[in-house]
């Protein structure tokens, strides 16, 4: 099974790009929505999320504020970091599981799309690693459009590795500073010659 790892910062559209490879029907696993499922109710994530946020990062039911927890976390990264390790040891776990499911099922190919890119439990699992990349004003007007405030969504980008570092880890940064049929055309492009070209055929 091959195992592709798409990443990049924050509103560059990995998860656009994973949609059309779901569209075709590939399996895709989506880390930003599995680290929802861990910090909701009874989530896995929680009690030792109790241990360093305050009271008020929690709903009534338990659940995380994800609201409260966002303006304290992306202001201060000894926090954003002691959080994100305790979320990913989890969302790490289900990432694992869900290859092991698809290699079990014979899938010839799985998309594990991974704002973050950690050593393991992604870098590890991934045959190639695409970064999907967009200039920063597109990135910042996408993101508002979606509803995050401009200063948000700068504190969140700041928070993140540049573009040269993404790029460090990548076999290949696909520009997504273009209009969504351009982007198509460029996973289109992609498809034939990256996986076609391995005998992996959507
Ligand atoms: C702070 C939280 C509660 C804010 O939740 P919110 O619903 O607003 O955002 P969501 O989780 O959907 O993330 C949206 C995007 O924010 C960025 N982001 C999230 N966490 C981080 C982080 N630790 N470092 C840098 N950027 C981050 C990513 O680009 C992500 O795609 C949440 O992001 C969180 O728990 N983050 C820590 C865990 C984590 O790293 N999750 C992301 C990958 S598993
Ligand atoms: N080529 C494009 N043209 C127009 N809008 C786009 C394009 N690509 C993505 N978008 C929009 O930009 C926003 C960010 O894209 P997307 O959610 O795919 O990014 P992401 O990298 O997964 O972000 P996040 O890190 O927040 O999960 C979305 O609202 C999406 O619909």
């Amino acid at each position: 099974m091959f195992v592709l790892g798409i990443t990049g910062g924050i509103g560059c559209g990995k998860s656009t790009f994973s949609n059309f490879f779901r569209e075709a029907g590939v399996k895709v696993v989506d880390a930003d929505a599995i680290s929802h499922v861990v910090t909701a109710v009874g989530g896995s994530a929680l009690d030792e999320l109790r241990l360093c946020l305050p009271a008020t990062c929690f709903q009534a039911d338990g659940s995380l504020d994800r609201e409260q927890v966002a303006a304290l976390v992306f202001n201060d990264k000894t926090l954003l970091d002691q959080i994100s390790l305790i979320i990913h040891e989890q969302v790490i776990n289900e990432i694992q599981k869900e290859v092991e499911a698809a290699k079990q099922a014979s899938l010839p190919l799985i998309v594990l799309d991974v704002p973050l890119p950690v050593q393991h439990g992604f870098l590890d699992l991934s045959d190639f690693v695409l970064v999907i990349w967009a200039n920063e004003d597109v990135r910042i007007e996408r993101l508002q459009q979606r509803g995050l405030a401009k200063l948000a969504a700068k504190q969140r980008i700041a928070c993140q590795m540049t573009k040269e570092e993404y790029a460090k880890l990548a076999n290949l940064t696909i520009d997504n500073s273009v209009d969504l049929a351009a982007l198509k055309q460029k996973f289109s492009e992609f498809v034939e010659q990256e996986l076609n070209s391995r005998g992996i055929f959507l």
